[in-house]
């Protein structure tokens, strides 16, 4: 039952769309989210469409020119709308209207307070509500300057800039989507989104579905499809940067044109990093005497036991390109957090594509290389680029932007530091504890917060990752293995190197110092971790804080939890868990970490 008499008009508007559909109607989905009304008359913007029939409004699908005046009109640019609607459908049942524009004005815009948007309050609302976060959600409230990129058309590189939680992504994936709709080469000649990690991939691939479209994912490593596969990592970020580099494209060709008889992709290059002669036969000239070194790899037994890494693997494609095998090719590309691309990876994108979109900041590339412009990767596509930019937030709550900027290089652009739509839940949660307790209390933390609902990333250095899952699976803590792109689970665990892209209500850092390790490679993984929180950020460390955040080492912030006398006041119950939930955070924490080693220590004692 609704009671406002808009709430009722849409509601029956909508119940007449459904009845018209009948059997054709999304059932996972809601069937509008819009609605637009201006000279050209009103219709609503969905996912699919419905034509206007005896009382009832058409239906258009957002990939629809039609929908265009619903997305290119905002508070700050009405053009002729009379009503701009943005629709909270739960099931089938409206549950809330936000209207940007009413009556031909704007509905209710916030000030241009300094660092503060010029968003209309509506859309902040209508992002908060009834969300589940995903990227089809953002379907509903895609600001003009997003749309505008989506529609650009199918030619070329286009390049996706913008800071940390900024829609890089959301507006790349509903630009292919739109292409896929709207442009007949690439509805036939297909879509490949790839991505640099496995975590990353499997986040893609389960927000795709929701865009209606159909698209080819893959990681890097996955890019190829010969006998090898990912079984290793390239420990030095040396080894990794040597093996992207451009000069192994000419190494590789001169190695090819070396041989006499057939051979494989896997052979090959077993036999160059094995071989340090052969090698610096090959790439005297190319590569120093201690780029050569950081090659070096004696082989396995065999090809199977290989410990193959994501860089081997691209050389592994470049290999098979030269001897003449012919990977798949689709119309269109869409690489995500392109700034990590290495040279060979973008030779590996750009051989299976005729036009990509690359979404990316340059400022905080989390991979071994660092490029200074596009130029330097947009380079390996035979087309012409161009760049787009985003500069609002829409992930990042506020104090945690501002916290997380200080691990960026002084002057860092505005870019890199968007503004930011979202307050969260305040200021981030530091904990010191004893070095035994840092990932214990952190990830009792975050169960604590997954219990409320939350998902929840817990981020550890890359070196510490095994060592955690581990302790999970021993003290009986289901915990989503991020690196194997597991991210169904309310907690997932990730090394920082891996978080790239990804996203989770709540975020908890384990030991930042181990993160930062003191380079500027870290700093930038740290920054990266810090921002995948779209409400809260807790921070656990025992050693001193990392550049940019040892002012919290001398004044940690209060934890946000609000004081006693705020809290409800405890009921006479002997209910274990109820007496434990009217704990505050903190006593709750220590409770459950000592509780958490108590079970440690006694299966230590039956092991
Ligand atoms: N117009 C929008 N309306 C609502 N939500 C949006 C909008 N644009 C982006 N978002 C949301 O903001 C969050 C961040 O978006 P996205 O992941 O695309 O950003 P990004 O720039 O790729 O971030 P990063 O590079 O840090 O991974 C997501 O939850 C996304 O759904």
């Amino acid at each position: 039952m609704t009671t406002h008499p808009a709430l009722d008009a849409e509601q029956q508007n909508l119940d007449r769309a459904y009845t018209l559909l009948g059997d054709d109607a999304p059932v996972d989905q809601p069937l509008v989210f819009g609605r637009i009304d201006d000279h050209s008359g009103s219709r609503y913007v969905g996912r699919q469409p419905v034509a206007a029939g005896s009382g009832n409004v058409a239906v258009v699908a957002w990939h629809d020119p039609a929908a265009g005046p619903f997305y290119e009109t905002s508070a700050t640019d009405l053009g002729t709308a009379q009503l701009k609607r943005i629709l909270t459908v739960s099931g089938r049942q409206v549950i809330a209207l936000h209207d940007e524009i009413a009556d031909g004005s704007a509905f209710d815009v916030t000030s241009s307070q300094a660092n503060r948007p010029m968003v209309g309050k509506v859309v902040v609302a209508a992002l908060e509500q009834f969300r589940t976060g995903t990227i089809g959600d953002a379907t509903a409230t895609l600001r003009p300057e997003q749309y505008r990129i989506i529609r650009e058309p199918a030619a070329g590189v286009l390049v996706v800039q913008g800071g940390p939680g900024t829609g890089k992504t959301v507006t790349a994936l509903h630009r292919a989507a739109w292409l896929a709709a709207n442009d007949e080469e690439v509805r036939a000649g297909g879509v490949l989104v790839v991505t640099p990690t496995v975590a990353l991939r499997s986040y893609v691939a389960n927000v795709l579905p929701c865009l209606g479209f159909d698209a080819v994912t893959a990681d890097v490593a996955s890019l190829y499809d010969g006998d090898a596969s990912l079984r290793g990592r390239d420990t030095a970020t040396e080894t990794a940067r040597v093996k992207g580099s451009a000069v192994m494209a000419v190494v590789l060709r001169r190695l090819v044109e070396s041989q006499d008889g057939p051979s494989t992709p896997e052979n090959l290059l077993r036999t160059l990093l094995g071989r340090p002669a052969l090698l610096d036969r090959l790439a005297d000239d190319l590569l120093k005497a201690g780029q050569q070194e950081a090659l070096r790899r004696e082989p396995a037994p065999s090809v199977a036991a290989e410990p193959w890494t994501v860089d081997d693997l691209v050389l592994l494609d470049e290999l098979a390109h030269l001897l003449g095998r012919q990977a798949p090719t689709y119309r269109h590309a869409v690489v995500d957090e392109a700034q990590n691309l290495s040279p060979m990876q973008a030779r590996a994108v750009a051989r299976r594509c005729r036009s990509v979109t690359l979404a990316g900041d340059l400022g905080f590339s989390t991979g071994p290389g660092k490029h200074d412009s596009w130029a330097e990767l947009t380079s390996y596509f035979a087309a012409e680029s161009r760049e787009a930019t985003l500069t609002l937030g829409y992930r990042v709550p506020r104090p945690v932007v501002e916290l997380s900027r200080r691990q960026l290089p002084d002057g860092a652009s505005a870019l890199t530091v968007p503004g930011s739509l979202r307050d969260g839940l305040g200021n981030p949660l530091v904990r010191r504890v004893d070095p035994d307790d840092v990932v214990p209390v952190a990830l009792s933390a975050a169960d604590a917060a997954a219990g409320t609902g939350f998902k929840v990333g817990v981020v550890v250095a890359a070196h510490r990752y095994d060592a955690t899952m581990r302790y999970c699976s021993a003290s009986g803590l289901k915990v989503g293995d991020g690196r194997d792109g597991d991210l169904g689970l309310p907690v997932t665990l990730l090394p920082a190197d891996m978080t790239n892209g990804l996203e989770f209500d709540a975020v908890a850092l384990v030991a930042p110092d181990e993160i930062a390790d003191g380079t500027e490679l870290g700093r930038r993984r740290l920054y990266v971790a810090m921002t995948r929180c779209t409400q809260s950020l807790a921070i656990f460390h025992s050693e001193p804080m990392p550049a940019g955040l040892e002012h919290l080492d001398r004044k940690p912030s209060p934890a946000r939890e609000p004081e006693v006398e705020h809290r409800p006041k405890p009921a006479a119950t002997d209910d274990l868990f109820e007496l434990f939930n009217l704990l505050r955070d903190d006593d709750r924490m220590l409770v459950e970490v000592m509780i958490r080693r108590l079970l440690r220590d006694s299966l230590e004692r039956n092991d």
